[in-house]
């Protein structure tokens, strides 16, 4: 270069990150994350929060934090792993979202830097896509910094997505934990846990903890602090929520819902029907579209919507959003809508079916009197219910009071419905359906201290629906028989079982819990099949496979009713702790010759997820559901009569 050349100095701007222009202030927050006293929190500015947050929260008017939030969120920053839990309706999604972000924040968190949060809830609204939709968050997820997803749908990115990695993983959320836990996910949440880096931060959060979160948190907390904002309060439920019950004959129970809906047409509410995780698809819903059905047809003068599992995500995403928009609407809903959602103004919640257990009944009545906000609740109970079910709700402390209906008060829809079911053939089919897969929960419930199909007046229950004459249901006599087949079992080993009782069988949240997992199990779906046929083999997956190509048999599942309700063919293939369980099979002609490829180059995720859903996700829509996505396709047939089913009795009518 020439000595009187002179350099040419371009003068680049180098932009700046917001972050590093924040850098100072983000130290300065940080210092102070030792001095956090819940205490002294009024508001959310005396948090040493970035402005970015403090101005996010402002914009949506949330100004004062709540309990659990006041004494979640200073123990997050400072970098505990925590086990929180707070009645419904109280924050806690906040509680875990500002520490979340300031923790992106504080690391400087970039696009490159990939998956740096992960919040696992139980409910699908996240997780149910379609394998088309899965290969665009395969390309996505490399790029995404926080996932929330289900159980289900994290361990099939382990499996299937190359490009999923963990490895920078700051923050771990487990919410609704004991209900994913209740729903048979511990084992795939241990591996979950197992797979993800031990350097890291986990909260873990319930409404309604149970003993059977302590192993999880085992697994996956490093020295927690256990912030538990309402342990010391009267009642699990919130103060302003005011909760009563009624105690009716099952065929009265239809009259009293109408009665009640004619009388409160400027509310807002849920009702909540039992639905039998155990039931094929077809029946699962059915005592749900029944009522809501009926209903739309008698045209009670206020919006009603339906809401449940088997409804595909984008008619229960349109359904949610309708119903929120609604000022006075009746939402009929499974326990799918029971948990985490967040209804806005909900006046009532109406259980019109006995809820499985105490926790059931606490996460259904939370929809209403969320934050500061007031609500009432009413549980319909039939004098069988009653005893049982009170006292479980007394003992977790729920304060429910008893009111008497007066007798004229209660519509006789017989007739009516009489004269509908002639009309619309279809609404009888349901009317049956109904019947059967109301009297066939009972039996699947379990606890027979509160559930019990022989206290029900069969013939008036029928005639209730509409119905001239009462379907034949020859399961309640097969259940007895098999119940009186197990209490004379349970004598035998009675002398045993008092020597080995233990504090923990003695724990009502144990029992049921136990309960509720074995009635989650396909098992007790045999309850409807010939003796002879009800022949259990544990088989390796490859041996499963070799039986399944050799009796031409379909994975998954299908099972068929006869008009009695009755099974006639029944293939279901269950995992159980990595065994696969071939619990009843006969053999059928493929339908559909894709699900039948399928099943003979069963790879392991087709088969695993499909019988897992089958056992598992169910009616509550957790977890992925292969079955509604690589065999949808394949068996085409079903899934024109589920959608079919849905059609009928799915949406919304005012
Ligand atoms: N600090 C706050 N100020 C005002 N409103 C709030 C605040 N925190 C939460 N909320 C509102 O309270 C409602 C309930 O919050 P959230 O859904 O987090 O409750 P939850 O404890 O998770 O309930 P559930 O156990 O039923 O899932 C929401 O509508 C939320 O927007």
């Amino acid at each position: 270069m020439h000595p009187n050349q002179k350099i040419k100095i371009k003068n680049y701007s180098v932009r700046i990150p917001q972050w590093k222009k924040n850098d100072k202030e983000i130290q300065q927050l940080t210092k102070q994350y030792d001095q956090i006293d819940p205490g002294s929190i009024a508001t959310f500015k005396d948090f040493p929060l970035t402005q970015k947050t403090l101005d996010g929260l402002a914009e949506a008017d949330f100004i004062n934090p709540t309990d659990i939030q006041r004494e979640a969120i200073g123990v997050v920053l400072q970098g505990h792993d925590i086990l929180g839990a707070a009645m419904t309706g109280s924050g806690k999604t906040l509680s875990f979202l500002i520490p979340v972000l300031e923790c992106l924040c504080r690391a400087r968190w970039t696009i490159n830097d990939g998956l740096g949060i992960l919040i696992i809830s139980p409910t699908r609204e996240l997780a149910y896509q379609t394998f088309e939709d899965l290969k665009g968050e395969q390309e996505r997820i490399s790029r995404t910094n926080i996932i929330v997803c289900t159980p289900g749908r994290l361990l099939q990115h382990f499996d299937e997505t190359w490009n999923f990695s963990c490895e920078n993983l700051k923050m771990l959320i487990i919410d609704e934990a004991d209900r994913t836990l209740d729903m048979g996910f511990a084992e795939t949440m241990k591996s979950i846990v197992s797979n993800l880096p031990k350097e890291r931060q986990t909260m873990l959060f319930s409404a309604t903890p149970t003993k059977s979160i302590r192993e999880l948190a085992l697994v996956s907390l490093e020295k927690p602090v256990y912030i538990s904002v309402h342990e010391k309060a009267n009642t699990s439920t919130p103060i302003n929520l005011t909760q009563s019950y009624i105690v009716c004959e099952v065929p009265q129970k239809v009259g009293l819902l109408w009665s009640f809906i004619k009388n409160h047409l400027k509310s807002k509410m849920i009702v909540f029907i039992q639905s039998c995780k155990q039931f094929v698809v077809f029946l699962r819903n059915s005592g749900m579209k029944f009522l809501y059905n009926v209903v739309c047809k008698l045209r009670p003068g206020l919006p009603v919507l339906a809401l449940y599992g088997t409804m595909n995500q984008m008619k229960r995403m349109s359904v949610y959003d309708e119903f929120c928009r609604k000022q006075y609407a009746c939402l009929f809903a499974t326990d799918i809508a029971a948990r985490g959602l967040d209804f806005p103004s909900i006046d009532w919640v109406i259980q019109f079916d006995c809820p499985a257990d105490a926790n059931t009944y606490i996460h259904r009545v939370g929809r209403t009197a969320r934050f500061q906000h007031g609500g009432e609740a009413l549980l319909i109970l039939t004098p069988r219910e009653e005893q049982g079910m009170i006292k479980q709700l007394e003992d977790k402390k729920v304060p429910i009071k008893k009111i008497e209906v007066n007798p004229n008060y209660i519509h006789d829809l017989t007739p009516k419905l009489q004269t509908l079911c002639a009309q619309f053939p279809e609404l009888k089919e349901e009317a049956k359906r109904a019947f059967t897969s109301y009297l066939r929960s009972l039996i699947l419930m379990g606890n027979r201290k509160v559930f019990d199909v022989k206290s029900i007046d069969i013939e008036a229950f029928a005639s209730a629906l509409g119905l001239e004459i009462a379907p034949k249901v020859r399961f309640i006599k097969k259940g007895q028989k098999q119940e009186q087949s197990t209490n004379e079992n349970n004598n035998n080993n009675k002398n045993h079982e008092e020597e080995d009782k233990t504090e923990d069988e003695d724990d009502d949240d144990n029992d049921l819990f136990t309960i509720k997992k074995t009635s989650n199990t396909l098992e007790q779906t045999v309850i409807d099949l010939p003796e002879s046929s009800q022949k259990e083999k544990k088989l390796t997956k490859a041996k499963l496979a070799k039986q399944l190509r050799k009796k031409n048999l379909l994975a998954n599942k299908r099972i068929d009713y006869d008009e009695d309700g009755n099974v006639s063919i029944m293939i279901i293939i269950s995992l159980e702790k990595s065994n696969l369980r071939l619990i009843h099979a006969k053999p059928v002609e493929p339908t559909v010759t894709a699900t039948a490829e399928t099943t003979q180059t069963s790879s392991r995720s087709s088969v695993v997820d499909s019988s897992e859903n089958n056992s598992e996700s169910s009616d509550s829509g957790e977890g992925f559901d292969s079955s509604e996505s690589t065999h949808r396709e394949g068996s085409k047939e079903s899934t024109e009569q589920e959608e079919k089913e849905e059609t009928n009795g799915s949406g919304s009518a005012e």
